[in-house]
């Protein structure tokens, strides 16, 4: 079985980025990308993390009209990222229209609700009810519009798993025993969320910022 987890490289320069990414290699099975990376350092940057032979998840959460989300799509189609997010708020048409213009080895799957929400979060943007009914229901959207999967947290991809049963999970917000959640709100540790039925594990922070990142990321890996 392959390595579930993806790095989420977020760390504002280039050459750390990197250099952070060829420390991990062996005890990652991808490398994440997301909006704040992309904006300092676009297409050349993908380019040159390319190099280091992972797949590449472009966490671009795009949100927009049908015909913008499908124009970045196709402007990103170059990059053959293994992984592209949007999401799922945006509608079918977006998602049909993002779906038929990435490239063909690219997985497109829609964030459902963030992980950094709770459901007074959710109270507060005028959406009643629970994270679990919320996941649910955009997991149901996202799949009739012919989706890939979704991203959700580790509380969800069990239910949604149930519903769903080849759909690719995406889940980021994990923490190992015991560790500092910060912005994160509905988190689960990697193995719970690999057991519920992830695909792919996205882990940031437990491995960027610890003291020793290789350590961090092989006790991750050994967990699961
Ligand atoms: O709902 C979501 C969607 C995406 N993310 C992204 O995952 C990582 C998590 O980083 P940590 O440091 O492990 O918290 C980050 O890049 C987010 O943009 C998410 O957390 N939740």
């Amino acid at each position: 079985m392959s390595n579930p987890i993806y790095l989420a490289l977020d760390v504002p320069r280039l050459d750390a980025a990197e250099a952070l990414a060829r420390k991990v290699k062996s005890h990652v099975g991808g490398l994440k990308l997301g909006l704040e990376f992309f904006c300092a350092h676009g297409h050349h940057g993908v380019h040159e993390i390319a190099k280091i032979g992972l797949p590449i998840f472009l966490d671009l959460k795009l949100h927009d009209i049908p015909n913008t989300v499908a124009a970045a799509m196709q402007a990103i189609h170059v990059l053959e990222p293994a992984i592209v997010t949007i999401h799922a708020s945006g509608g079918r048409a977006m998602m049909e229209d993002a779906k038929a213009a990435a490239g063909e080895h690219t997985k497109v799957v829609a964030v459902t609700m963030l992980t950094s929400l709770d459901e007074s979060d959710l109270a507060a943007t005028g959406v009643g009810g629970s994270a679990h009914d919320q996941v649910l229901r955009l997991a149901d959207l996202a799949h009739s519009a012919g989706l890939d999967g979704i991203v959700c947290s580790g509380q969800e991809v069990g239910a949604v798993h149930r519903q769903w049963k080849d759909g690719f999970f995406v889940v980021p917000g994990l923490r190992p025993a015991g560790g500092v959640l910060g912005d994160q709100k509905r988190a689960v540790t990697p193995r719970e969320a690999r057991d519920a039925g992830a695909s792919v594990l996205v882990i940031g922070r437990p491995i960027s910022r610890a003291e020793d990142p290789v350590a961090a990321a092989r006790a991750i890996e050994a967990t699961l």
